[in-house]
């Protein structure tokens, strides 16, 4: 699709869509300048609003920072589209769905151990918009502070175009692949993979399969960006280059498309005469991106005791204080356990950072039973948890042997705030009974010396 196309027309669109999408091209690394071009000479040189920009294009800048932002936090992208985004009608308010927004007052507060099973199957006809559900989350969206966590079951591709004012959108597919369709090109991601969408960047949402199930954080606070590696060293954790931005292609589409528009917690659709996937060319650093889970670089003690997950982070929203992440996004991906002498799973623990675990595939070694591929749990701030019961007796007991987690993909969203639930979070169907008994039966082995 490196040369533009419409949507009638693409290779998409006649079978052979996960093909197609294993072959798209992409540009390579995080936070760097890109430029692409879908057609030859659509990319004005030496400047970026030339008096008339090539090929009858118009020239957009689309801002991800103040103007003024320190170099090193700016973020901007320069687009050249066959017509300008202010070229719409009025938006008008359409329907929420079962997506909330923050502030999350209408619940109290839940200082407890929860734990969900997968979203239940959505009726026929759910695009990937429609499927997204609100679990809670912090902070306040007027404020560009605090983020929600969000899943979302689909079973139909989109036929709007969708764009979240609110923050950007991190998306972990658990099942089924996804081709987004966004202003800047094409991205394509498996589960095991996730994808960005920016702030206000617009996008459509393909599905690659009957159906498609993840999670979403929307991070309503500084961009994600990868953490400091500190004494690792230069390379390591999530590395730069792996990060795939799309390669420009666009859509020369006339005609009626509904554009929503995510707005400080309401959904406001817009009938557009055209679509505004039409960008043609854009250079900058305001992008999309997608990243492959399995490519990142694990590190962890090749001595003794469990390293703090933080070791983990493949991306981080910083706050104004250094270390305290609005949001972190952490992976547990595979990995060799060698500690001597070390209790090998996740400890026991209270934090004052909250923690909202998915799980991708597979398990998780902290838990025996009862946290599945689609569902989640929360542990919010000093919430007391840790192994399950089995977990601990079996690891307390195991043989010290170099050991292979290789059978699960689980990760965390972890923020300063506590989450508070939605009414239909803390109400649902799929909110599991009993999880306390996990830590249930744990039993005493105090043997005072005397
Ligand atoms: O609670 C959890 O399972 C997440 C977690 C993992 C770990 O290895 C150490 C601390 C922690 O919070
Ligand atoms: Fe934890």
């Amino acid at each position: 699709m490196t040369d533009g196309g419409t949507t009638g027309t693409s290779a998409f669109e006649h079978g052979g869509a996960r093909k197609a999408a294993e072959a798209l091209e992409h540009l390579s690394g995080f936070g760097n300048e890109h430029s692409s071009e879908a057609i030859p000479g659509a990319l004005p040189e030496g400047r970026n609003s030339p008096q008339r920009a090539p090929l009858g294009l118009y020239a957009e800048q689309l801002s991800g920072s103040a103007f003024t932002e320190p170099r090193a936090e700016n973020r901007r992208s320069w687009l050249y589209r066959i017509r300008p985004s202010a070229a719409h009608p009025a938006f008008s308010r359409t329907g929420n769905g079962a997506l909330r927004t923050a502030p999350f007052t209408q619940t109290v507060p839940d200082p407890n151990r929860l734990r969900w099973n997968p979203l239940p199957a959505p009726a026929e006809g759910t695009d990937f918009l429609a499927g997204l559900w609100t679990l809670g989350g912090n902070g306040d969206v007027t404020q560009r502070a605090g983020m929600a966590v969000h899943l979302y079951h689909a079973n139909a591709s989109m036929d709007r175009v969708f764009s979240d004012a609110d923050g950007e959108l991190l998306i972990v597919p658990e099942l089924g692949g996804l081709l987004l369709r966004t202003e800047f090109g094409l991205l394509h991601v498996e589960p095991g993979h996730i994808a960005l969408i920016p702030r206000g960047v617009r996008f459509r949402v393909d599905l690659l399969d009957e159906s498609a199930r993840g999670y979403v954080c929307e991070n309503y606070g500084a961009p994600f960006r990868l953490p400091d590696l500190g004494p690792i060293g230069a390379n390591g954790l999530a590395n730069a280059r792996d990060f795939r931005a799309p390669v420009a292609a666009f859509e020369d589409v006339e005609g009626p498309v509904e554009v929503v528009n995510k707005f400080c917690g309401n959904l406001w659709s817009a009938g557009y005469d055209h679509s505004p996937l039409d960008v043609v060319a854009w250079h900058g650093n305001y992008v999309p991106y997608a990243y492959d889970l399995r490519r990142f670089n694990v590190m962890g003690t090749i001595s003794y005791d469990h390293p703090d997950p933080s070791i983990f982070t493949v991306l981080t929203s910083p706050s104004d204080t250094p270390g305290l992440a609005g949001v972190d996004f952490v992976v547990f991906a595979p990995r060799w356990l060698v500690g001597e002498d070390t209790f090998r799973p996740p400890y026991f623990h209270r934090n004052v950072m909250s923690e909202y675990m998915g799980l991708i595939e597979g398990a998780y070694d902290a838990k025996a039973e009862g946290f599945v591929p689609g569902g989640g749990s929360l542990h919010n701030t000093m919430s007391a948890h840790g192994p399950d019961r089995e977990t601990f007796e079996k690891a307390s007991a195991a043989e010290l042997r170099p050991q292979k987690i290789d059978d699960g993909l689980a990760f965390m969203f972890e923020t300063r705030w506590p989450v508070s639930l939605t009414p239909q979070a803390a109400r649902a169907e799929h909110l599991q009974q009993g999880y306390d008994d996990v830590w249930q039966g744990l039993e005493r082995h105090f043997q005072p010396l005397h």
